[in-house]
């Protein structure tokens, strides 16, 4: 889950960014994919916005969700009896990618839209054919990633070692 939410920062979208990692079923990671414009279509010259009287000028008709890309990005095969991870549970949509593509267990961390019929679509499809779902409960709520740390490591272990020099000498 951490990966998934690793990969939604690369998105541009301003409000909710979402992140999908899917394994395998020895937990390899074969799909990773976050949301975002087409390929070819220009982040900066795409609309973000979803509140507009002109749905054109929205970003729901042109986004390719996370789950979509995590399936299309997969570096196997198949994704056939895989365990997706996503930030966001999968809208009727990308449930749709999920039950065609032979995943068979979604893991969610938040399902913030549940009373959206979007959902309730996807969760009914999701159910007719037998894909398991289940929120991920973090033991931590935050991961720090400290660039720093690999070198500020290294440090402490010359340290260590020349202390141990002195000593045996
Ligand atoms: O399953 C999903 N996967 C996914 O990648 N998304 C993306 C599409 C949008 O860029 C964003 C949702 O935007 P908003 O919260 O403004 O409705 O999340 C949204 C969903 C669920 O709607
Ligand atoms: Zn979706």
């Amino acid at each position: 889950m951490a990966t998934a939410f690793l990969s939604a920062q690369r998105s541009k979208d301003p409000r909710t960014q979402v992140g999908a990692c899917i394994v395998n079923e020895e937990n390899k990671i074969v799909g990773i994919g976050y949301n975002g414009m087409p390929v070819g279509c220009h982040d900066d010259e795409m609309p973000w916005g979803r509140d507009s009287d002109n749905i054109l000028e929205t970003k729901q008709l042109y986004v390719c969700h996370a789950e979509l890309n995590a399936v299309l990005n997969k570096n196997s095969a198949d994704v056939k009896n895989c365990t997706i991870y996503v930030a966001l549970f999968p809208c009727n949509e990308c449930a749709k990618v999920v039950i065609q593509s032979g995943i068979k267990e979604v893991v969610y961390y938040s399902d913030k839209y549940k009373d959206k019929p979007e959902f309730v679509a996807s969760k009914k499809m999701l159910d007719m054919a037998g894909v398991k779902y289940r929120q991920h409960i973090p033991k931590q709520k935050q991961i720090l990633i400290d660039f720093t740390a690999i070198d500020a490591m290294t440090g402490t272990n010359v340290k260590e070692v020349l202390k141990a020099d002195q000593t045996s000498f």
